[in-house]
């Protein structure tokens, strides 16, 4: 009791522990490998050495074009307030815990162990002596944020709703748990260690007590897929590279065409120029049905190798597929291979980032893992960037038969944000 606070704000949670430099102040944070949302990443790539940060604001939030880092926890989270001058204090709030973790502070300016005995630390700690670690922090605003389930304005943001912003339509074969679908708000946290991404949503979860609740939340591991020509292709829990025909960070034109909204996209969301959608689903792998496959079906039902990942029509992994080259009865990549379902030829030309990540989410009730992919992918439009790919999947992919899709969620992300403004702010001028 009646101990000084000290000037932690000003201490890095490396310096906490005595082991680091001690900086002086948020701008001049782990400068060595730090890079802006928008920019290509640090050579090497987010290697835990290197430990880059990522600065909060930007022309785009950071986390979208960001080269993927090995870890996420994402949250979705309920508004229980009706207020809407609570729910922009806490987006405030948000954006300055935000701005300061991703530098490697603590939430807080006081710090997890440098304030009052007699009150709650305004940080939880698990992160003290951790670097940034790449972390980023990407806010969402969900459908339900702006109308009801009985379709009432509850912040005034209604006229604000953009028509591309409503729940996603219900998938054929799609097994949803409410409990892991939709929410008000969402906080995509991605690092390269796991505690400072889980570190990170739980001091936000923590300022948000009274504002917000979490309705589900999402660990993930393993990138599935590659956001930047200087990574590797990962693997999902199939064992295939997942992420090889991705859109990257240095296709300034295909993001401009199907990741970043714009200027003329919607009349009423002008608010969300520049920013993107998100669609989150919790896809189910029913892995060891799956690992009884041969390998040659296994390749046939996604339409590459499993070794190299090259087109099963031929060349190395980022040749293109061939998908009139003639097989054994029917075209070498088959009718239902899952490239070929969702290739942008077949849908207009349309692309997605994905940015998804595995999960194990322990044992089911037969003793099977809860497994999967939690998939994430950034649009410019969910409705042609994402359902009629995700019918067709649904109608005609061969891997639909390994898959069980239990949760699903689509936020608008705002674009970032210039110095004094908060989170999402245009939403409300
Ligand atoms: C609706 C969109 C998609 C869902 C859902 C989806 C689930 C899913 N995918 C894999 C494995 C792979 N997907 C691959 C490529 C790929 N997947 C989608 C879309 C969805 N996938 C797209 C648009 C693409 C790229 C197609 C292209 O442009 O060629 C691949 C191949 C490697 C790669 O390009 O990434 C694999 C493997 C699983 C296991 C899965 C559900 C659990
Ligand atoms: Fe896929």
């Amino acid at each position: 009791m009646g101990r000084v606070r000290g000037e932690a704000g000003r201490v890095s949670r490396r310096g906490l522990l005595g082991g680091g430099v001690a900086v002086a102040g948020v701008a001049g944070a782990f400068v060595t490998g730090r890079a802006t949302a928008d920019e290509a990443p640090p050579a090497g790539g987010a290697s835990a050495s290197r430990a880059p940060s990522y600065d909060f604001r930007g022309v785009r939030q950071a986390g979208i074009v960001t080269p993927a880092q090995d870890r996420l926890h994402f949250a979705a989270l309920d508004v229980v307030t009706d207020s809407r001058e609570e729910l922009m204090t806490l987006l405030r709030a948000w954006t300055v815990a935000a701005e300061r973790m991703t530098t490697g502070l603590p939430a807080g300016e006081i710090g997890p162990v440098e304030g009052s005995l007699d009150l709650p630390p305004d940080d939880t700690g698990e992160a003290i002596g951790l670097a940034a670690s790449g972390l980023t922090i990407t806010f969402g605003f969900g459908p339900s944020l702006f109308r009801d389930a009985e379709g009432r304005d509850r912040f005034g943001l209604a006229d604000r709703q953009p028509e591309a912003l409503r729940d996603l339509p219900h998938f054929p074969a799609d097994l949803l748990d409410p409990a892991r679908s939709g929410g008000d708000l969402c906080i995509q946290a991605c690092a390269d260690d796991p505690q400072v991404a889980v570190h990170a949503v739980r001091n936000l979860v923590r300022i948000g007590f009274g504002t917000t609740s979490v309705r589900w939340s999402q660990l993930g591991f393993g990138r599935t897929s590659s956001t930047s020509v200087t990574q590797d292709t990962p693997r999902n829990l199939f064992g295939f590279k997942d992420g090889t025909a991705n859109v990257r960070a240095e296709e300034a034109v295909a993001l401009e065409e199907n990741v970043w909204v714009g200027s003329s996209d919607d009349a009423s969301a002008a608010w969300l120029v520049g920013g993107s959608y998100l669609v989150a689903r919790r896809i189910n792998m029913t892995i060891e049905v799956w690992d009884r496959q041969p390998l040659g079906d296994q390749e046939a039902f996604v339409g590459r190798t499993k070794g190299s990942g090259a087109p099963l029509s031929g060349g190395e992994e980022l040749s293109t597929p061939d998908f009139a080259m003639p097989g054994r009865g029917g075209p070498i990549i088959a009718a239902d291979a899952h490239v070929r379902i969702v290739h942008p030829d077949q849908h207009g030309g349309a692309r997605m980032l994905r940015r998804g990540y595995n999960f194990v989410d322990g044992t089911d009730a037969l003793g099977g893992l809860d497994a999967g992919l939690f998939f994430v992918a950034y649009v410019r439009d969910p409705r042609t960037g994402f359902t009629p790919v995700q019918n067709a999947m649904a109608k005609h992919d061969a891997l639909m038969e390994y898959l069980k899709t239990t949760g699903s969620a689509l936020f608008a992300v705002p674009p970032g944000i210039g110095p004094d403004e908060f989170v999402g702010q245009a939403l409300f001028d």
